[in-house]
Parts: structure tokens; sequence; C-alpha cells
């Protein structure tokens, strides 16, 4: 620690002059991101309050044994409680709180998909019941779906429940080794109760998946009832990461629950063994993945933002090469290639902002609509959530291991914060929903959608362009130089064509095919393809409508545009193949569309690190080194390596029994030559 210790730590800004070249309101900026005035102070305050009580010190997390990291997670989410209950936080508030504690747990799943599916799921008596007590705590709940042998075909699960009418009970079974309860958040060592999805047996007759209620551990002692078996399923990847969270097993052996405990909002099972559906569509069981599909939407510009922030900080501050002439060296982010995989991700963070925003109010209106039994537009909202949670999390995931490579070394170091926020993320590709299972669900809606236009029936809501199939896949382009990529209505034909010309050869295809399931299986790559191209057009498209829009505060609108721009191009170039394959464009207008996302590279380079200030991520919740606000990287990359348990003892533990043998040759003994 010589030398740095002397100087101690600084008052210091080394991204100073970046902040000074801004060419926007910054604070502006902030406010839109956050959802508003009222919003970003409540973040604000939230971050602060998390930041600052040491409880919730996240530091150590890449260290210590997953044993001690579970449970101080357990400790950080008892005390977040203690907390929420003294201050008396409002739900938004507590929301807030766990997205900067920044450590899953078993929390996520009871609030998120217990607690959801509940109020989704269950009759209003069950919810004047469950509801009560959960919201207290007083009874913990997991999402228990997923088996060791079933996850993305939810209609092969195994578990049963069999009604048993004498004693008016269900018997909950776990008939085969691949039936056990594989990976629910919480269930390992944290719930008191799980949602089970189970078949549902009456009177000999299998009705298929339906969800219960099961006890599974005392309220007194934790532990396990009779006849449950219930564990942790082991270490997951990567230091950290979602190892903080209890992903559990859990077997049944005819275990009893009583009738009710069938969440019978929309089928019930009589006391006589009648079963009996109401009207609603049987895919509001599947509510509570769908409200997170879309929270997880909403999330991901939050952690490409976190990988964005760091990468652009560290680039303004490291140098290399070119320091010719008492010239300083180059700062890393002004090198084109620096950029041009730098920006792109940068733009994409806040095109995610915009259509997180949007999927909120689609997820509050299709809400609103189903309360009034209009359930109109559920395949919609269904394509919608499952596809940008798809496509979301996948560039999200690709985007901060793009971020940590970007940061050369340093970024493999944990205390670059890349690494771990990497293993806490990429499970989201996964979870909620394979991301390539759930583009294919889009496939068949865009398919659908296509054979009701055929006959007629207008596409609504972000299928409606499908409605204008005809001139969308006989039009040409238009772009004759750079600047018309520029124009938003250009932006938007181009992907809409592009989208549209996908899904119809696609459905051309499945149509012509003799087995319209097989041609579906064996088209599943390319309309995979299609579902992404209708996704991102998706993203294109409110990106789109947001920019246009006036907005407070000098310059902001300007950045918008461009990076809107820089989204949609580097989009564009980077899946020409489809818009070169499906005829829209020609080569010469791909290369316009490079040259003019060059031109916008040059544009966000003042505006850089002003434009990650932005996102208002304090260095608590940023974790990283190389990604603090004050660019003092050194410092910290040299003060942390000192904090190193290895680094404890100037002599390391082991010296004496596996190294010095080796120094003074005595593994061999005295004699011996090498
Ligand atoms: C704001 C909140 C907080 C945010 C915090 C976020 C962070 C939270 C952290 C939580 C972390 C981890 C938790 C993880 C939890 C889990 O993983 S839970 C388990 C999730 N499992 C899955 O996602 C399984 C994926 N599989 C499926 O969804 C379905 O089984 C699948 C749709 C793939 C199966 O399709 P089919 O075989 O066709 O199935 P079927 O059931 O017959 O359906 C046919 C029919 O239904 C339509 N459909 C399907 N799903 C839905 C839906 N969700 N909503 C509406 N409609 C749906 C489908 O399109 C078909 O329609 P059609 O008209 O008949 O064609
Ligand atoms: C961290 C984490 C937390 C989780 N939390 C929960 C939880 O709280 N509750 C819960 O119930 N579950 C939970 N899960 C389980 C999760 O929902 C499933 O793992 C997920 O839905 C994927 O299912 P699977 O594992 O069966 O994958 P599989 O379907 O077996 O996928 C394996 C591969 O096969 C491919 N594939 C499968 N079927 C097809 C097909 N028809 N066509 C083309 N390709 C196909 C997939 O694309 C994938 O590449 C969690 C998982 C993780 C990783």
């Amino acid at each position: 620690m010589e030398g740095i210790e002397e100087r101690g730590v600084k008052e210091v800004d080394y991204l100073a002059e970046e902040r000074a070249g801004a060419q926007f309101h910054v604070h502006s900026m902030k406010i839109f991101l956050a959802g508003g005035q009222h919003e970003y102070e409540v973040s604000t305050r939230i971050a602060n309050l998390v930041a600052n009580d040491p409880v919730f010190a996240k530091e150590d997390r890449a260290r210590i044994s997953r044993k001690e990291l579970y449970k101080n997670s357990l400790k950080k989410a008892g005390h977040a409680w203690k907390i929420i209950l003294e201050k008396g936080l409002t739900e938004e508030e507590s929301m807030r709180m766990r997205a900067f504690i920044d450590e899953p747990n078993y929390t996520d799943l009871h609030w998120g998909m217990f607690i959801t599916a509940l109020k989704g799921q269950a009759t209003e008596e069950q919810q004047h019941k469950w509801l009560r007590q959960a919201y207290k705590l007083a009874i913990i709940g997991c999402y228990a779906q997923t088996e060791l042998g079933h996850g993305s075909n939810v209609q092969g699960l195994e578990t049963t429940a069999t009604f048993d009418p004498s004693t008016d009970e269900f018997v909950l079974n776990s008939p085969t080794l691949t039936s056990t309860k594989w990976w629910p958040g919480g269930l390992g060592k944290a719930s008191t109760h799980a949602l089970v999805y189970a078949r549902l047996i009456t009177d000999s007759q299998d009705y298929g998946v339906h969800a219960f209620i099961a006890q599974i551990r005392s309220l007194d002692d934790h532990i396990p009832l009779p006849n449950v078996t219930v564990g942790d399923i082991g270490v997951k990847f990567g230091n950290g990461g979602y190892n903080s969270m209890d992903n559990g097993l859990l077997r049944f052996d005819h275990v009893r629950i009583p009738r009710e405990n069938m969440l019978m909002k929309l089928a019930r099972v009589t006391e006589q063994g009648k079963y009996e559906r109401s009207n609603k569509p049987r895919q509001l069981g599947y509510g509570a993945m769908v409200y997170i599909r879309q929270g997880i939407v909403a999330e991901a510009s939050v952690y490409l933002s976190r990988a964005v922030t760091i990468a652009v900080r560290y680039s303004a501050v490291r140098r290399q090469f070119g320091g010719k002439d008492d010239k300083a060296e180059v700062q890393v982010i002004d090198y084109r290639t620096q950029q041009h995989r730098l920006f792109p991700l940068l733009a994409t963070a806040y095109a995610y902002r915009i259509v997180g925003f949007w999927m909120k109010w689609l997820y509050a209106d299709v809400t609103e609509r189903l309360n009034n039994n209009d359930f109109s537009n559920l395949p919609e909202v269904h394509a919608c959530t499952a596809g940008l949670k798809s496509i979301t999390t996948s560039v999200t995931a690709d985007g901060i291991e793009q971020c940590r490579k970007l940061c050369g070394g340093h970024g493999y170091l944990c205390a670059s914060g890349l690494p771990e926020l990497y293993a806490a993320y990429v499970p989201a590709c996964t979870y909620e929903g394979d991301n390539t299972i759930l583009l294919l669900q889009v496939a068949r809606f865009l398919l659908k959608t296509l054979t009701q236009v055929a006959s007629g029936t207008k596409p609504v809501g972000t299928a409606a362009y499908l409605g204008n199939v005809q001139h969308l896949t006989s039009v040409n382009c238009e772009v004759s130089q750079g600047k018309d990529w520029l124009n938003p209505s250009v932006l938007l034909e181009a992907f809409e064509a592009r989208s549209a010309r996908m899904a119809v050869a696609c459905a051309m295809h499945v149509a012509e095919a003799p087995d319209s399931e097989l041609a579906f299986e064996e088209l599943s790559p390319e309309l995979v393809e299609a579902a992404r191209a209708h996704c991102q057009l998706i993203v294109v498209s409110k990106f789109i409508e947001q920019a246009q829009k006036d907005l407070p505060g000098e310059g902001v609108k300007q950045q918008l545009e461009v990076l809107c721009n820089l989204y949609a191009l580097s989009l564009l170039t980077t899946h020409s193949s489809d818009f070169l394959a499906t005829g829209y464009l020609t080569g010469t207008q791909v290369s316009h569309a490079k040259d003019q996302q060059k031109a916008l590279f040059s544009c966000v380079r003042p505006n850089a690190v002003a434009l990650v200030d932005a996102f208002d991520h304090t260095d608590h919740y940023l974790g990283s080194a190389l990604g603090r606000y004050d660019g003092d990287v050194y410092t910290h990359l040299y003060k942390g390596a000192w904090k190193d348990p290895l680094n404890e003892s100037v002599v390391t533990e082991g010296y004496h029994e596996y190294l010095r043998p080796v120094l003074t040759q005595q593994l061999w003994g005295p004699t011996s030559k090498l």
C-alpha cells in the first residue's frame, strides 16, 4: 500500500473534462430515464438509503463461501423487511429497495410469483386466507412449477394431485425421479409454502396441470413436514451471482392437502369430485409468468446500463498508445473499434428503458381489460412479453460480456463488477422461459395473425403492420444517401418490411406443407429469426415514437434522436443479411447505413460519459472499481487487491507444506536430482 496510502483518497474527478463537454442537460435526462420526477426522487432516496447501510455492503460477495453468501442474503432480506415496516415504505419504495440491494433472494419469488399467482388464480375467499399471511411474510411462498424432467413443456409435468372424495383432500405425489420439483427459487431453504403445479386427477381422469398450495415446512421450527423431501439443488454458475438464491428440489410422498388448497378461480373440483372450468381462458393460469416476463423486460435496461456505465467510464479513463511528443496517450474510447462495440450497447440500454416503460403500460392495460373480462389482446400480450423477454435478456447478457471484454484485462477481475453482473444476469435467458422456446411462441402468434389477415381480420397493436402486408412485401426502399436513413419513417418501413417478409415466407412454407406441425419444426430456425425481427421492430418503433415527442431539458430530445437512429442502424447493419435476403435493401443501401452509423458514433462520443451518468447508478450499485463516478480506477484497483484474503499474510498459507518442499527439493529426498 506504500505510496497510495501516502497520497490518500483525494477528491478527484478524472472524468470532469468529459462531463464538461456534454451537449445536453443531464439532470433532465436522469428524470426521463427514471420515468418521471416522482420516480427519480424515490429512486435517489432509496438508492442512497441502501448504499449507506453497512448491512447491504457487497464487496465480499465473490470471495465468501456459498453458505456465508446465503446466510448473508437472509440477513439482508430480514433487514430490508425491518426497514420496510419501520419506515412504512410503499410498494414502489420496497421494490426499488429490492433492486438496489442487488442480491437475488427468496423474497423475489414470494412477491413476484407466489403472491402474483395467488392474485390471479385464487378465489376471493382463498385470497383472503392466503394473501393476508403472505403480505405479512408470516408464510413464505415459492413458485414450484419446473421439474427435473420438464421445464419448458409445462403440460408435460408429472407431479400428481389426485382427489380423494372420501376425505375431501388432494393427494400430492411425485411418482418418478423426473417429477421432482427442481429449480424453484426460495424453495431450497426458506419457503414454508409452495405453489405446486401438478396434474389434477379426479374420478380417474387427468385434467392436466393446475396450481395447488402446499405447506412444506413447519411454521414452528422450519422442519420439513412428514413425507416432504426438500433441499437446495447446489452451487450455480459463477462466484456470487445467483448463488445467494436457494433454488430447490421438492418431492411429495402421498402428501394430503385440503381440497380448498387448489387455486379455484379458473377451474374447481367439487366435494363430489366433479371437475368444473370457469369460462375464462385457461392460459390465465400462466399469468404469473407473464407478469414476471414484463418485469424482466423492464429490468433489462438496468442491467445493461450498469455494464455500459462501467465500460464507458473506464474507456474514457483508460489510455493506450499514441503518447508521443508529450501528448497524453489516446483514451481507448476514441478508438473506432471500441466505439463500434460500445456505443450500440449504450443506445440499446436507452432503447430497452423506453420499451420497458411501454411494457409496463401494456401490462397495466391488459390487467384492466382482464378485470373487465376482455381477453381479446391476451395472445398479443403473451407474444410481446415472451418475445421481448427473450430478445432483451439475450442481448443484455451478451452485452454485459462484451462490456467485460471492452475493459480489457481489468474487466476479468471481480473488482470490475462485470463477472458477477454477468453471472447474476445470464440465467434470465433461461428462467421464465428458455429464450428460444419463447421466440417460437412469437412465431406461432405471427403465423396465426397472418392466417387471420388472409381471412380479412384486421390485426391490432404491435401486429397492426401485418395488415399492410401487401404493401410491405412489394415496396422498395428509397434510400439513396446516408442521411436518408435519419428519416424515422424510412427506418420504420425497413424494419416492418423485413419482419413482414420473413414472417410471410415462413407462413407460406408452413401452409404449403402437408404436415404443418412437421413443417413448423423443420422451419424453426427461420421462425425464430422471423420472431426476433418482429420483436426488434417493436423496440425500434417504440424508440422512434418516444424520440419524436418533445421533452424538457436542453438537448435531451436531440440525444434521444441520435441514440434512436444509432440503435436502429446498428440492428440493421448487424442483421443486414435479413434485409438483403428479403430483397428489401440493396448492398449500397446497407453501405449507406454503415456510413451513417459511423457518423452517429461521432455525435455520441462527446456525450458518452454524460449519457451513462444519466442512468444515475450509485457507486454502491455498480460495485465496480472501473466504473466509479470519479474515474479513480487505478487507486481503487490497487487498494482492492490488498484487501484480498490471499494478501492477509505476507507468506502464504501452505508455504511450509507445499511450496517450501518444492523450492528446497525435499520432495525427492536429499540426494535426488532432477
Ligand atoms: C415487476 C416484477 C419484478 C421483476 C423482477 C424480475 C426478476 C424476478 C426474478 C425471478 C427470477 C427467476 C424466477 C424464475 C421463475 C421461473 O422460471 S418459473 C417457470 C417458468 N417456466 C416457463 O416459462 C415455461 C415455459 N413454457 C411455457 O410457457 C409453456 O409451456 C409454453 C407456452 C412454451 C407451452 O406451449 P404449449 O405446449 O403450446 O402449451 P399450452 O399450454 O398448450 O398453450 C397453448 C396456447 O396458450 C398460449 N399461451 C402460452 N403461454 C401463454 C401465456 N403465458 N399467456 C397467454 N397465452 C399463452 C399459446 O400461445 C397457445 O395459444 P394458441 O392460441 O392455442 O396457439
Ligand atoms: C436461475 C433459475 C431460476 C429458476 N427459478 C424457477 C422458479 O422459481 N420456479 C420454477 O418453476 N422454475 C424455475 N426455473 C426453471 C426455468 O423456468 C426452466 O429452467 C426454464 O423454463 C427452461 O426449461 P428447461 O430447463 O426445461 O429447458 P429445456 O426445455 O430442457 O431446454 C434445453 C434446450 O432444449 C431446447 N428446446 C426444448 N424444447 C424445445 C422445442 N420444442 N423446440 C426447440 N428447442 C427446444 C431449448 O431451447 C434449450 O436450448 C429457474 C431456472 C433457473 C436457471
